[in-house]
């Protein structure tokens, strides 16, 4: 992010605790106006809490958070600008959709046409400009996330939080809506700041990822970053499938060893260290394949073979125990004989791996 933007949002030093249990942990973190900034993790890692102390229902234990700058302390919930949208919904269900998205704007005594004006639009945004009549119980599970999502949107919030808003979606469902919150964020250019412990959509959404465990941001970049160069092995097992490798130098220190096959190889002056290999980096080919030039190879074993339709996904077993993880295209030359036991030769380019420190 650049220097010379005020962030949208910014957490400096945040710690909550409730009693003995620390929800989140020295959080610091600056959020840019009009980006989509995505909060993963497992349950209970402190992404609700983080979320809570920035619209105004909490308050940190440590630290502060800011917004546009300004510290919000002793800014109550509704005059923050936030809006918030929730997994489940939370309409009313006495009151249409309309009624629904125009709450906000009377509890803030905006009169009675303007108000029309703005559901009207509101609704428009969603694409239920139609429905304002529908009560909840007359929509889809979808309609109503929309609802919601109007509701959070009329009063024209700086910063739109949302947690976990597709999670009572089905699959087909949530990747339309996730096209359409991004329709919709990038037509409003509002910041969003989106809870979720599901990796494959907060890849597919934000601009940048904030992997929390344990109350604690662990790594905050792009999702390229977070995929390619993870800053741990929970990030690396966390985003997507890989393997990670124990590995060893060689005498020297001119290259590394793997269960045995060396290659000269540049390698870091950390000693050990381990290897996150993406199972679709790893090339498997026979055995008596030759390793060229430029590339690591290492002998390696079948040991289970499983269909993935687009193509397979088998673990191989080094000659140490370690496993290592790869995925076959379909028409690879070896599709038809892929069966345990038998012996292959794993590759793969030193570019496509990560290096971490080794963690007990
Ligand atoms: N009001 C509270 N009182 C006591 N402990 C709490 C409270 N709110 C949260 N916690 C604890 O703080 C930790 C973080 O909770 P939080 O809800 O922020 O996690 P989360 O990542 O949002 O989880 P989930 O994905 O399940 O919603 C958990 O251990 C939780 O039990």
């Amino acid at each position: 992010m650049s220097d010379r933007v005020t962030p949208a949002v910014s957490f400096q030093g945040v710690t909550r605790r409730y009693g003995s249990v620390t929800a989140v942990r020295d959080a610091n973190l600056d959020i840019a106006p009009g980006e989509f900034f995505a909060l993963l993790g497992p349950s209970g890692s402190g992404k609700t809490t983080l979320l809570m102390l920035l619209a105004g229902f909490d308050q940190a234990s440590e630290g502060q958070v800011l917004m546009s700058g300004t510290p919000i302390s002793d800014v109550p919930p509704h005059r923050r600008r936030i809006g918030v949208v929730f997994q489940n919904y939370a309409l009313f269900p006495h009151m249409t959709a309309a009624e629904n998205v125009a709450y906000p704007l009377k509890m803030r005594g905006v009169p009675r046409a303007e108000r029309e004006k703005r559901v009207n639009a509101a609704l428009g945004i969603v694409t239920l400009a139609d429905r304002g009549a529908s009560y909840p119980s007359q929509l889809s599970g979808g309609q109503q996330q929309r609802v919601a999502l109007a509701r959070a949107l009329v009063f024209g919030p700086d910063v739109l939080l949302m947690d976990e808003p597709l999670g009572a979606l089905d699959r087909r469902l949530r990747d339309q809506m996730q096209v359409e919150l991004k329709r919709i964020q990038h037509e409003l250019g509002v910041t969003v700041i989106y809870v979720t412990h599901d990796q494959s959509e907060a890849m597919a959404m934000a601009d940048r990822i904030g992997i929390m465990s344990g109350g604690e941001l662990l790594q905050v970049a792009d999702p390229e970053t977070i995929y390619a160069e993870p800053s741990n092995h929970f990030v690396a097992r966390f985003i997507g499938e890989c393997s990670i490798l124990r590995v060893s130098t060689t005498e020297g220190g001119k290259g590394y060893e793997i269960a045995g096959a060396c290659q000269e190889l540049p390698a870091p002056s950390s000693q050990p260290f381990d290897i996150v290999v993406r199972p679709e980096n790893v090339v498997v080919s026979p055995a008596s394949k030759p390793v060229q030039e430029g590339e690591f190879g290492i002998p390696a074993k079948i040991r289970e073979v499983t269909y993935l339709g687009a193509g397979w996904r088998v673990m191989l077993e080094l000659s140490d125990g370690q496993t290592l993880m790869a995925g076959i295209p379909r028409g690879h030359q070896l599709a038809g004989s892929l069966t345990p036991d038998t012996n292959v030769l794993a590759t793969w380019s030193p570019d496509s791996v990560a290096v971490l420190p080794t963690e007990s």
